[in-house]
């Protein structure tokens, strides 16, 4: 047998055909990472659509490319398409046999890295008013790139083995060069050796250039609070009482729920249910949980559409438009417009966890209104500001407490110059002793004459900054009372029933 030949070996090493076999088996790789990468992108996005005209082409396609050998395609595409009357050169066969595959591989880390962006971001985006294609480029994409960055570059260093398999059509990348140097020398051994010494170098190269990557855009993690911290109240369920409520002043509507109902998985969460919003009011929304006071909330911009019934926004409907041929249900596009004119706070923030606080501000701006960046930016500063936000315009949401969170998302909701404010639980998530700031945020917001609805469960701040209270039980509006009735000793007894439950005493109010 052979012994080992260093001279050989190092001077496959460092032969100019090694080189330039290196060089084709970058580019080949690049190339097909690319390919894959843009359709493995588009398949993603396919099996997340939810239609099933994109989803089952897609399913198919990750099927047949998953389920068969890699090294049998690239010999199907390099002999059997030829017969098929489809010759493609060396190179299409290549880069179609190793992209095509890396598609199926991409489809899926895309598909995780989008589901792993919680509703709440594209909620939030809906509420800003922004049209699902720029909610999905300018706040979905972002974050799900930072998912899918590592796994890509594990891809990568894989894709950069996988060429040796093309080989087998003698394509020169390394492997196939080794393999021509080991038969013109009869040194297999060390040609091999060469060959693997090239691999590393190139991965190891990767590698580095990956570990910067990734640190480059590292995650600023969104640091969502769970929404496990709402506290549970239930008060004693039993028939709908008689509906309370009174006539409210005569400003202008600014909201008007008709009739609005909706129900999951045949489940009745919200019963039919109006409701007036008239400007400058604060109506404050309490119930024991699961007593349909966020899914009322939500028809309230349409976030969630209702099952029945209307919401007129300053007397625009957002479920229905006049067309030439009678009423029709109107389009997505034009609910995201006249939505932009409701603002909405949400329990767990969904701060966009890519931006700082003055680009979450600033972006709706910018993407919706035309405001130059500039501009934007300095409005942002502003409304931060009114929060008491100002020395954190720069800051991540990461960076934040819950409390400076939550301000922030007010500071957002504010920047499209709302009509009415929607708050969905805004306290729920944070800790007690930050719970104060963003109360005094709103308490200002309120004096200076907002237009607010509010879901929450703190009585205190409901009795001081609240025009009117709502009270939901089972899906139904109970109770509909200005504030001074509502707590006041012959206010309805489901009501001071539930008020008892809280332990709060509504003759202290
Ligand atoms: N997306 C959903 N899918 C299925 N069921 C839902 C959904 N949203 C709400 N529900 C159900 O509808 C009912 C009303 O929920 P909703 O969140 O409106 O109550 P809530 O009064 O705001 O409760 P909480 O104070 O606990 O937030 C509950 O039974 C809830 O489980």
């Amino acid at each position: 047998m052979q012994g080992f030949d260093l001279q050989a070996f190092l001077g496959f090493v460092s032969s100019p055909l090694m080189a330039k076999a290196a060089w084709v088996t970058i580019w080949v790789a690049v190339a097909a990472q690319t390919i894959g990468t843009v359709l493995g992108t588009g398949l993603g996005v396919a099996l997340t659509s939810g239609r099933p005209w994109l989803t089952w082409p897609a399913r198919t396609y990750l099927w047949v490319f998953k389920g068969t050998p890699l090294l049998a395609q690239i010999l199907f595409f390099y002999s059997a398409l030829p017969q098929l009357g489809l010759p493609l050169g060396l190179i299409a066969t290549g880069l179609l046999g190793l992209g095509l595959n890396e598609a199926a591989r991409m489809a899926d880390i895309v598909r995780s890295g989008l589901m792993a962006v919680p509703d709440t971001q594209r909620e939030a985006a809906a509420s800003l008013g922004l049209r699902p294609s720029v909610a999905f480029r300018k706040v979905i994409l972002p974050q799900a790139v930072r998912t899918i960055l590592p796994p890509l570059g594990n891809n990568f260093a894989y894709m950069i083995k996988a060429t040796s398999l093309l080989a087998t059509i003698s394509f020169a990348e390394l492997l196939r060069m080794s393999q021509q140097l080991a038969q013109s020398t009869a040194r297999p051994l060390e040609a091999y050796l060469g060959a693997s010494v090239w691999y590393l170098v190139l991965i190891s190269v990767w590698t580095v250039i990956q570990k910067y990557l990734e640190r480059h855009f590292a995650l600023k993690e969104s640091m969502e609070a769970s929404d496990d911290t709402g506290r549970a109240m239930r008060a004693p369920t039993g028939k709908v009482e008689a509906r309370v409520e009174v006539p409210r002043s005569s400003a202008e509507v600014v909201i008007e729920a008709t009739g609005v109902s909706k129900s999951f998985s045949g489940h009745m969460a919200l019963h039919p249910t109006d409701l007036e919003v008239r400007r400058g009011e604060v109506v404050v929304v309490l119930g024991p949980s699961g007593s349909g006071k966020s899914t009322l909330l939500r028809t309230l911009n349409w976030i969630e559409a209702a099952d029945d019934g209307d919401v007129w926004i300053e007397g625009k409907s957002l479920a229905w438009t006049e067309g030439r041929n009678g009423r029709r249900r109107r389009p997505e596009r034009e609910i995201d417009r006249i939505r932009q004119r409701i603002g909405m706070v949400f329990q767990n923030f969904a701060l966009f966890p890519t931006y700082t606080a003055r680009q979450n501000v600033a972006l709706g701006l910018m993407r919706l209104r035309g405001v130059k960046r500039a501009e934007a930016l300095s409005r942002a500063d502003d409304l931060l500001a009114r929060v008491s936000l100002g020395d954190k315009t720069e800051a991540f949401p990461i960076e934040l407490s819950g409390g400076q969170r939550q301000r922030v998302a007010i500071a957002r909701a504010m920047s499209m110059e709302p009509v009415a404010l929607l708050f969905d639980e805004p306290t729920s998530a944070l800790d007690p002793e930050t719970v104060g700031e963003v109360l005094t945020s709103m308490t200002d917001l309120a004096k200076a004459g907002a237009t607010m609805v509010i879901v929450t469960h703190e009585l205190g701040f409901a009795k001081k900054a609240a025009d009117r209270i709502v009270f939901m039980e089972d899906g139904h509006k109970i109770m509909d009372l200005p504030v001074d009735r509502a707590f006041a000793p012959d206010a309805p007894p489901r009501f001071r029933a539930f008020l008892e439950l809280v332990d709060a005493k509504p003759q202290s109010a």
